[in-house]
């Protein structure tokens, strides 16, 4: 069994519990008076390289990261940076989240947020809109094609703009056949928890131009950013060096100002 596998056994058990306590039906009327999603793609391309901060306590590579009291307060300090969209793990076992975290971040800044979660049913794209949330997380290496096609018109239907993780040229070809408009490169293996910073320049090339491509993980600082831009990166994902940093809002608006540098202005992006 991998590590996703094991994650996804949890996530499923979560769920049933959630699922025994609220109807679809009752998350649908939330979903109906949540305020109207932020268009996603709009969000991550642009001008610069934009950037998608995390909030993220701990991870099954690394444990515990940071404590994080306050989302809201962390969701307002990326805002002021400049970040482009909050990412929001809900994942609760091993990442410390929960919708909880999803509503203060909401509640606390107008900037489009990301629900990122290991989402296998419609039920939890229903919850994502319901708590406020303007994009969701789909993970190819988590879903058969006939379901990440289901979830991804679903998510449209509703509302959200869906980020679809992959891997390899494999799992990319599987997006872009089900209809992705953003594809986001993992840069960690989520079968070995291994971070290779080459993949996204190793397989970039195979995501059609039109579409927002979002390099994920291993990003320690402006260097990073540029040598994702370079290979093509419309946006970037940036969790662990952001919460475990001194001054998140600092970080984030080094990143965002390295992104933003004329040298990198339509620099390989479609
Ligand atoms: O972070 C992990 O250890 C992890 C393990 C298994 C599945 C997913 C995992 N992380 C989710 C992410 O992809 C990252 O939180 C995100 O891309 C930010 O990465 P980083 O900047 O390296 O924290």
């Amino acid at each position: 069994m991998t590590v996703l596998d094991e994650i996804i056994d949890g996530v499923r058990q979560d769920l049933a519990e959630r699922q025994a306590r609220v109807s679809l039906d009752e998350l649908k009327e939330l979903a109906a008076k949540a305020p109207e999603a932020k268009d996603g793609v709009a969000a991550l391309r642009g001008d610069g390289v934009r950037v998608i901060c995390e909030v993220k306590r701990s991870s099954p590579s690394k444990g515990a990261l940071a404590a994080i009291a306050d989302p809201a307060a962390l969701a307002v300090d990326y805002a002021a940076g400049g970040a482009a969209a909050i990412s929001v793990l809900t994942e609760q076992r091993r990442f410390g989240g929960s919708l909880a975290d999803l509503d203060a971040v909401r509640a606390a800044v107008p900037t489009p947020v990301l629900r990122k979660d290991f989402i296998v049913t419609a039920y939890q794209l229903w919850e994502a809109r319901a708590h406020g949330a303007d994009l969701a997380l789909l993970i190819v290496a988590a879903l058969e094609q006939p379901a990440l096609v289901s979830l991804i018109e679903r998510a449209e239907s509703i509302g959200l703009t869906p980020l679809v993780e992959v891997h390899d040229e494999e799992e990319i070809a599987r997006a872009v056949d089900a209809g992705a408009r953003i594809i986001g490169v993992n840069a960690r293996n989520l079968k070995t928890l291994e971070v290779d910073r080459n993949t996204f320049g190793n397989v970039a090339d195979a995501i059609p131009a039109h579409i927002v491509k979002v390099a994920e993980s291993g990003v320690r600082g402006p260097h990073d950013l540029i040598t994702y831009a370079n290979q093509g990166a419309d946006a970037v994902l940036v969790g662990e060096s952001l919460v475990t940093g001194r001054d998140p809002k600092a970080a984030v608006a080094d990143l965002v100002a390295a992104g933003a540098h004329p040298a990198l202005r339509n620099n390989g992006r479609g």
